[in-house]
């Protein structure tokens, strides 16, 4: 992050926290596959993903989640809650028909916006946490790392899977993973396309605890909001936004190559035909 962010960063908390320390503000859901409900007392907002039946990421999804973080940021809410509305997925990751014999068009504002969604919740300034009640590959495993708390329940899977789909994990990815891991262990998991289990993700700590329900798993993430009761809401933001400044600066500075990048590599005709039988072994599971 560069001085003029900073600054702007540094005016936009002074805005939220200066005047508004008593008053709690109710959030409103801006999306059709999204809802966000506030806790009035506690401020804290939860967002739900509720495109069934496994929240692929596609573009509207991604767009109605990035609206979300903006509007609760706005609304200053106490904290973000990253749930879904299913009991067994939390996210499939991206929707792999936005990649397949893509429209061009569509493809550049698919990724662009999932790069501006990654952008708004790794670095919000809101205490984040993902309240994991489902399996969670690639895609979902990157909104569950983005966030500083992870609570997941259990007989779940969780992981950065692409190399065993034949596809590269992108560097913001792979930082938002090594910001959560030890760097061994995620060079491991990466290269191997690891999925963990609930209870190995807590052993290396992709995940902080377990919780038996998804309520349990929603309080949880208070209590983990509650810890920061005493700390001053200016600082902590500003601490996380300039704790995680090295891989923000790095898309804001790397975005159009980055763009460039993935529409090469997924217009290669081996990375469609990979990216074909993948969805056929997927539908043929259901049939
Ligand atoms: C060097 C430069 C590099 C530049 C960048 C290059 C490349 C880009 C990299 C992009 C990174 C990619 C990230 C991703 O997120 S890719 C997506 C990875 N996701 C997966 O592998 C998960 C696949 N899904 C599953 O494993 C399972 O569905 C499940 C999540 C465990 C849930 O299982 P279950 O409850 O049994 O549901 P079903 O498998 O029956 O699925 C229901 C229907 O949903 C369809 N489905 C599932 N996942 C996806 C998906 N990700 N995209 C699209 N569609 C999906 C599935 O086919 C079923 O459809 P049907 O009802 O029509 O049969």
């Amino acid at each position: 992050m560069n001085r003029a962010m900073m600054m702007s960063a540094a005016k936009n908390l002074l805005t939220r926290y200066g005047s508004t320390k008593n008053n709690i503000y109710r959030c409103m859901s801006t999306g059709k596959l999204t809802t966000v409900d506030v806790n009035e007392k506690s401020g804290v907002a939860v967002l739900t993903m509720n495109r069934l039946p496994v929240n692929g990421l596609n573009l509207e999804l991604l767009r109605d989640i990035r609206n979300d973080i903006d509007e609760i940021e706005g609304n200053k809410c106490r904290g973000l809650i990253l749930t879904s509305a299913s009991s067994s997925v939390f996210s499939a990751g991206l929707d792999i028909m936005e990649m397949y014999k893509p429209n061009q068009d569509r493809l550049k504002e698919f990724w662009t916006t999932l790069q501006d969604t990654w952008l708004a919740l790794y670095g919000s300034s809101v205490p984040t946490a993902a309240a994991i009640n489902g399996h969670s590959p690639a895609g979902g495993c990157l909104l569950a790392t983005s966030c500083e708390y992870r609570v997941m329940l259990p007989k779940f899977t969780i992981g950065l899977n692409e190399t065993k789909l034949g596809i590269v994990a992108p560097k913001w990815f792979m930082a938002t993973f090594c910001n959560v891991l030890p760097r061994r262990v995620a060079e491991m998991a990466l290269t191997q396309g690891k999925m963990f289990s609930s209870e190995e993700a807590l052993k290396v700590g992709l995940v902080d605890e377990l919780a038996q329900s998804k309520e349990e798993a929603i309080e949880k993430c208070q209590q983990f909001f509650a810890t920061f009761a005493k700390t001053n809401p200016f600082a902590r933001a500003m601490t996380k936004q300039q704790f995680r400044s090295k891989d923000l600066q790095q898309l804001e500075d790397e975005k159009a190559q980055d763009l460039e990048a993935f529409l090469f590599f997924v217009n290669q005709p081996s990375v469609q035909k990979g990216l074909g039988i993948y969805l056929d072994s997927l539908k043929a599971k259901t049939k």
